[in-house]
């Protein structure tokens, strides 16, 4: 007469010793396939069981035995390996890891910024401060001051003391931006070549214009050496100045073309100088759309 079959019955010296065998298994199971076992999912059981033994600390080593009903005697060598050592271990490998990747990342998003030569924004992270502030100052009301910034006969500077020279001049020049334009909110921003821009919020013409003169008399201080300018002894730069009452759906680019007409006027009329061209207001046309007009100019 054949007998039902039964299921086997596990018999183990300790419950503990079993579900150390099997965690042990399962762990060597994963780490074959290359998987790394999360010790808080895979064994809270066991976690807990080893904190409140105290045990987990310290390598233990003994024999569990697996009794099957079908006669089958398993006698297992534990080896109780600290595994929250190892895990802890891990970790902070990981951890460590993580904070690595995490500084590159910043050094990273720091390069895609920055100008690499002036240690100032580059055009890219101002247009996108521009936007940001643009639509900040439509919001609260507020102006959005914009100065354009020309080194005067840089080209000769280039030619009569050599490259090098001229990149300490830029420099030296992007460090007094940033020490005139000191607010949190202000942005120095190298444009292109030698043009650099400040963007400045809640800054009106006649605050620009304060700055802009701030960065004539501080340059006048500094006396960066230039004999060969027309200008003056020392390095001057000529400056256009901006400044609008945003509406979100304007156009930006105006800002910074008023600013740019201005530094041309500041070139025309002779260098190291601050100009600005007559103050545009905004249109509103019938269709709700808005843009920028010089005064007397009907939508
Ligand atoms: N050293 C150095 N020179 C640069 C850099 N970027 C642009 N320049 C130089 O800046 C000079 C700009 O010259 P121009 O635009 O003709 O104007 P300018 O000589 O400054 O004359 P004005 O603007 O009319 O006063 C060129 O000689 C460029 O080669 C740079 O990163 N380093």
């Amino acid at each position: 007469m054949r007998t039902k079959p039964q299921s086997p019955l596990i018999n183990t010296p300790s419950l503990a010793g079993l579900a150390l065998v099997v965690a042990m298994l399962f762990d060597a199971a994963l780490s074959i396939q290359g998987l790394v076992p999360d010790q808080a999912s895979l064994f809270p059981a066991l976690a807990h069981f080893l904190d409140t033994q105290q045990i987990a600390e310290r390598l233990h080593t003994g024999t569990a035995l697996i009794a099957f009903t079908s006669g089958m005697i398993l006698a297992v060598s534990l080896i109780l390996i600290p595994m929250q050592r190892v895990y802890r271990a891990r970790e902070a490998r990981l951890l460590r890891e993580r904070e690595r990747l995490e500084a590159y990342n910043a050094k990273l998003a720091h390069q895609a910024a920055n100008d690499g030569l002036l240690g100032i924004a580059n055009r890219r992270e101002f247009e996108r401060v521009l936007e940001l502030e643009w639509r900040r100052a439509a919001r609260e009301r507020q102006p959005l001051g914009l100065l354009m910034i020309d080194i005067d006969c840089f080209k000769r500077f280039n030619d009569s003391y050599g490259h090098q020279h001229g990149d300490t001049c830029l420099r030296e020049v992007a460090g007094v931006l940033k020490a005139a334009a000191a607010r949190p909110g202000d942005l120095v921003a190298r444009y292109g070549g030698e043009e650099m821009v400040i963007l400045m919020p809640h800054t009106s013409l006649e605050g620009a214009n304060l700055i802009a003169e701030r960065i004539h008399t501080m340059l006048a201080e500094r006396a960066l050496p230039f004999p060969d300018s027309p200008v003056a002894a020392h390095v001057t730069v000529s400056i256009g100045v901006s400044s609008l009452l945003p509406v979100r759906d304007a156009n930006r680019a105006t800002l910074v073309q008023q600013a740019d007409e201005g530094l041309y006027l500041a070139k025309d009329t002779g260098r190291n100088r601050t100009a600005s061209v007559p103050h545009l207001r905004l249109l509103h046309a019938a269709d709700g759309s808005a843009t920028w007009a010089s005064q007397g100019q009907r939508a």
